[in-house]
């Protein structure tokens, strides 16, 4: 922990998990069971003390840094709460940003289309301060959209978004998976999770349960059954 250099959190014990390509997973548990930290060190946003993580067959954790950000620029999306949109950028520049980072240039149409999609094409040019909560989690959705990446990543997709806009973002992440992205979800709306093709269930940095389940109500027992443990 920064400033306390004694002070030890065991924030992940002994996870061992494979993501299908083509899959829609959604991790769920109760608060500081691990969730956010699983899915940044998966992303290689954070640095596992121990263990191995492999993307499309590359040994991710194992990289340098620099070759870790050129491998996520090219086949990564995030979808996150914190949106990570580039402030002085216009919502259409934000969109094009990954495809030019991963050498790519998109057209004006393909720009236009994926915000188009989120219903925010006439934002096309406004920045990230002058637009709402929801708003900018659709330029991120779009941003992800338009570069096609192979595996996404998305931390609370719904969080700031109002019923609506959450089904729309939802059908998205299924019909990328479908489409053979890998999607990872980390949720506490068990009625998104009731969408993803399998639930993985955390407790206390550890795995607790795996299910196929599309029911809401047993997606929150099984919560509530691992956090007691
Ligand atoms: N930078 C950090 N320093 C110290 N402890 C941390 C840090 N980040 C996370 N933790 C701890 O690690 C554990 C797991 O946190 P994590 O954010 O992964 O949980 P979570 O399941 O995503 O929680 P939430 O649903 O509340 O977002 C928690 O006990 C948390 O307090």
């Amino acid at each position: 922990m920064p400033g306390r250099k004694d002070a030890r959190v065991l924030a992940l014990d002994g996870v061992d998990a494979d993501f299908p390509e083509g899959s829609f997973t959604a991790i769920v548990g109760a608060s500081g069971s691990g969730k956010s930290t699983l899915l940044h060190c998966m992303a290689g946003l954070d640095e596992p003390t121990d263990g191995r993580v492999t993307m499309l067959g590359s040994a991710t954790s194992e990289m340098k840094p620099a070759k870790r950000a050129t491998f996520r620029a090219q086949h990564v999306g995030f979808v996150f709460q914190e949106y990570n949109l580039i402030a002085s950028l216009t919502a259409a520049e934000n969109v094009s940003m990954p495809s030019r980072l991963a050498g790519r240039t998109l057209s004006k149409g393909q720009i236009d289309a994926a915000l188009d999609a989120v219903g925010l094409r006439h934002r096309a040019n406004l920045k990230p301060h002058q637009l709402s909560g929801g708003e900018r989690q659709r330029v991120a959705i779009a941003r992800v959209m338009a570069s096609e990446p192979r595996i996404v990543f998305a931390d609370e997709p719904t969080g700031a978004l109002d019923l609506d806009s959450s089904g729309v973002v939802l059908d998205w992440l299924r019909q990328l998976a479908s489409r053979g992205t890998t999607v990872v979800m980390v949720t506490h709306d068990v009625e998104a999770a009731a969408l993803a093709d399998s639930v993985a269930v955390m407790s206390g940095g550890r795995l607790a349960t795996w299910s196929n389940c599309r029911d809401a109500q047993r997606i929150a027992g099984l919560v509530h059954a691992a956090r007691a443990r």
